[in-house]
């Protein structure tokens, strides 16, 4: 028997909800076929990307150890990955390859879990791919829409209700780097001052006011931050400027998404995006940055199918 799994790219964070909120989108999918390996406690990886296949480097192949173990389930599985996320640029890659890993397993091995569960043990496996378990991209992956990881320890992840009409539109540097989002996080600082608590967690209520109320101008106050963002500026140099064209141009507002390079904009008719696209352009050309504009929509959840 073997399991096919879909599950969407993420943007994270969405201003100041670092390893909190994250929105699941249409830009790219991963697709993951587990099927059982004849050899017991044998975990065989194959993928269609340059992604490193040794289960403890790969967050699908982590992901599905830490939940195998955790169950005491010694069959063996193989997990085919066949890449639609590129990884590196923010768009929750790796979260989206252990999302799909896990929802195979528990569908595979009928293990009844609930969704939290499921968040549970795919946060591990971004282990693999940043140095920690952080749970925002795998839980968007797994529930779809906007969620709130409001615990991990247990895992409770909410579904925001939005009653805002909006788009999105990613703007997606090339050139692909290894173990980003693991230095990105290096550049964090250990401590901050009250002001910018106070400021973040301003932000943070704007925006999951706005989105839930329908009110476009709170969305727009709510997506800023400035903690994590400021620090990880060097990663993204063309972003205020960006951001700034974004807002002129009367989007619903923009942040970056994740750990960066990638910049998340959220739009509606009212927006002037074809002059977002030109300017915004410019200013990564200016960087010496080939940017790519890709149009998507909010995803659902990670979704499964039996093949036999
Ligand atoms: N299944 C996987 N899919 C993608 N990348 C993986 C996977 N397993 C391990 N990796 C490694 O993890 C790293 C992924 O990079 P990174 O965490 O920076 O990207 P991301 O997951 O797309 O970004 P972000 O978490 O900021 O949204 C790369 O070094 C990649 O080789
Ligand atoms: N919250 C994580 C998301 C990574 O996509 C970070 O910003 O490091």
């Amino acid at each position: 028997m073997s399991v096919r799994v879909i599950a969407y790219s993420t943007s994270a964070n969405l201003g100041s909800g670092f390893d909190i909120l994250s929105l699941a989108h249409t830009a790219f999918k991963d697709e993951i076929i587990i099927e059982e390996n004849k050899e017991k406690n044998k975990i065989e990886i194959e993928s269609n990307d340059r992604i490193p296949l040794q289960i403890e480097k790969n967050s699908a192949g982590l992901a599905a150890k830490m939940l195998l173990q955790d169950k005491g389930i010694d069959r063996g599985i193989k997990i085919k990955i066949k890449k639609g996320i590129p990884f590196g640029l923010g768009l929750g890659s790796s979260g989206a390859s252990a999302a799909a890993s896990v929802l195979g397993i528990n569908e595979l091995f009928d293990l009844k879990l609930s969704k939290n569960d499921l968040v549970k043990y795919a946060m591990l496996g971004e282990q693999a791919s940043s140095g920690s378990p952080h749970p925002d991209n795998v839980a968007a992956s797994i529930f779809g829409g906007i969620v709130s990881v409001s615990s991990v320890s247990p895992v409770r992840v909410v579904e925001i209700p939005v009653n805002l009409d909006f788009n999105i539109l990613l703007i997606v540097p090339e050139g692909q780097k290894e173990g980003k989002t693991k230095k990105a996080r290096e550049m964090l600082p250990n401590q901050i001052s009250l002001s910018k608590y106070v400021n973040n967690s301003r932000y943070l209520s704007s925006f999951l006011l706005g989105i839930i109320k329908g009110d476009k101008e709170l969305v727009r106050m709510g997506l800023n931050d400035d903690i994590v963002e400021v620090a990880r500026e060097p990663l993204f140099p063309y972003y205020k400027k960006i951001k700034e064209i974004a807002l002129k141009n009367d989007a619903v507002g923009s942040c970056v998404s994740g750990a960066g390079p990638s910049i998340l904009i959220l739009y509606d008719n009212d927006t002037n995006l074809d002059k977002i696209k030109k300017e915004a352009y410019d200013v990564c050309s200016s960087y010496d940055v080939k940017c790519n504009f890709i149009e998507a929509k909010l995803a659902e959840g990670a979704k499964h199918e039996r093949l036999n």
